[in-house]
């Protein structure tokens, strides 16, 4: 169910119409729904305990990166997530808003010693290694802090996700994890390592993923290799599937979250049955998308409308800067009036005040707009405010969470000062 509806004519999150918000607190302005967050990692659990499955059995690990907001984190985290996170600052990110470093794993390619430091003295779960360099480093830093890390190597299963090839991660050319052929020599390695602790698996093929083929044609090339790591003696813990699937932006028809984990689970179920004497492994997820993307809109309000010769421009007060997924992949949000027009629509792409041709957010859409109208960038939950930049010195958008006919600020509007407060003139 969406969590922005409109009501005679009238944009609303939850309970509370849009036309407030922007009065309220300006523009443009992340909106995030509280119950779509609650909705979309209930749908996890829920499929989870479904499949006989309890937090011990199956772990959902939500990646911060995808929104990485202080209330969204403490909402996911007061559900018993556990989180994925790719540096120090999101670990820090996580704590502040009280989840629990237990239940986080650390991925990413570039984890540098402070990092590593930092994860270990939290004793976080699992870090999610992705080379052979990063494994000696983390022995190393383990070492110089009298701890053991436990890993999960991430390997590059070379599965095609079928997804925009910028966000496509589990092909052979692409930088993340290592490759296939190389794991099983790079476990052993690990196995040898004294302050290594081998407890898992992990793999992440890509995100915006429609259909759940390719992610369990990844898990069965885990599977193949968790076997074959057992007959070396080396048995694994945790199998991390990683996040990916993918969501609705304009028509696309994603697999629902039930039904994929319960093939995946019926297929894990089986395997261990035939193979392991049923004995169980703990199954984690990474979903940031899916959880977070249909759970927010960025709120913005016309400035000017350009009759131009080849086009009609609604200039509105957000630009690529709050919201780079159209200039970055090209991709498509729906733009929703706040307020329904009677008036004839004419065809628009809505550009922000950026100076970049490719400052735009959507293209070629037909709306009726008037200067001041209020509009909804929708599916802006995921990948938004966490890719913003101040590019332009423009400061970044205001957040605010509605929680039925409450309205919370849960990040306050950069001003200006704000952007150069760490700079300084030199003599
Ligand atoms: C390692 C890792 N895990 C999880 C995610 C989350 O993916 P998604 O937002 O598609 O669920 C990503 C981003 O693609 C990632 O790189
Ligand atoms: N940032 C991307 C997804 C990349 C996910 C991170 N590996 C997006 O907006 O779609």
């Amino acid at each position: 169910m969406s969590h922005f509806s409109c009501k005679n004519g009238a944009l609303y999150a939850e309970n509370t119409p849009l036309t407030d918000i922007a009065r309220r607190f300006g523009t443009p302005t992340y909106v995030y729904s509280k119950a779509a967050f609650v909705e979309n990692y209930s749908a996890y659990a829920d499929a989870c305990k479904s499949n006989g499955r309890d937090e011990n059995s199956a772990l959902v690990c939500y990646s911060v990166k995808s929104n990485s907001n202080l209330a969204v984190l403490n909402v996911l985290s007061r559900l018993g997530s556990g989180f994925d996170i790719v540096s120090g600052g999101e670990l820090l990110r996580v704590i502040a808003a009280g989840g629990d470093p237990r239940k986080v794993i650390f991925s990413g390619v570039g984890k540098s010693h402070e990092e590593m430091r930092l994860a270990l003295s939290h004793d976080i779960l699992c870090f999610n290694v992705e080379s052979i360099s990063e494994l000696h480093r983390l022995n190393e830093v383990a070492g110089e802090a009298g701890k053991q890390a436990p890993i999960s190597l991430r390997v590059n299963p070379n599965v095609d996700a079928k997804t925009h090839p910028y966000i496509s991660t589990g092909l052979k050319e692409n930088k993340f994890g290592i490759a296939y052929d190389d794991a099983l020599t790079t476990y052993r390695l690990a196995a040898d390592l004294p302050n290594i602790r081998v407890v898992g698996i992990d793999c992440h093929i890509g995100s915006q993923l429609l259909d759940d083929a390719p992610l369990l044609e990844a898990l069965d090339k885990v599977i193949e290799l968790i076997d074959r790591l057992a007959e070396d003696g080396i048995h694994l813990h945790h199998l991390d599937i990683g996040g990916g699937i993918g969501i609705t932006y304009d028509k696309e028809k994603p697999v629902p979250i039930g039904d994929y984990l319960t093939r995946l689970f019926a297929r894990i179920d089986q395997w261990r049955k035939q193979k392991h004497d049923g004995a169980p492994i703990q199954v984690m997820f990474e979903p940031g998308r899916s959880i977070a993307g249909n759970a927010g809109i960025l709120l913005t309000e016309v400035q000017y409308l350009k009759h131009a010769e080849a086009k009609n421009f609604a200039i509105v007060d957000a630009a690529m800067n709050d919201l780079m997924r159209p200039a970055m992949y090209e991709a498509w949000h729906g733009v929703q009036p706040v307020v329904q027009r009677a008036e004839e629509a004419k065809t628009y792409d809505i550009v922000g005040p950026v100076c970049e041709s490719g400052d735009w957010l959507a293209r070629q859409r037909s709306l009726a707009l008037q200067q001041g109208d209020l509009l909804a960038i929708m599916s802006a939950g995921a990948y938004g405010m966490t890719m913003a930049s101040n590019y332009n010195t423009r400061g970044r958008a205001a957040e605010v969470m509605v929680d039925g006919d409450r309205v919370h600020v849960v990040r306050q509007r950069e001003n200006p000062a704000d952007l150069f407060a760490l700079e300084s003139i030199i003599d």
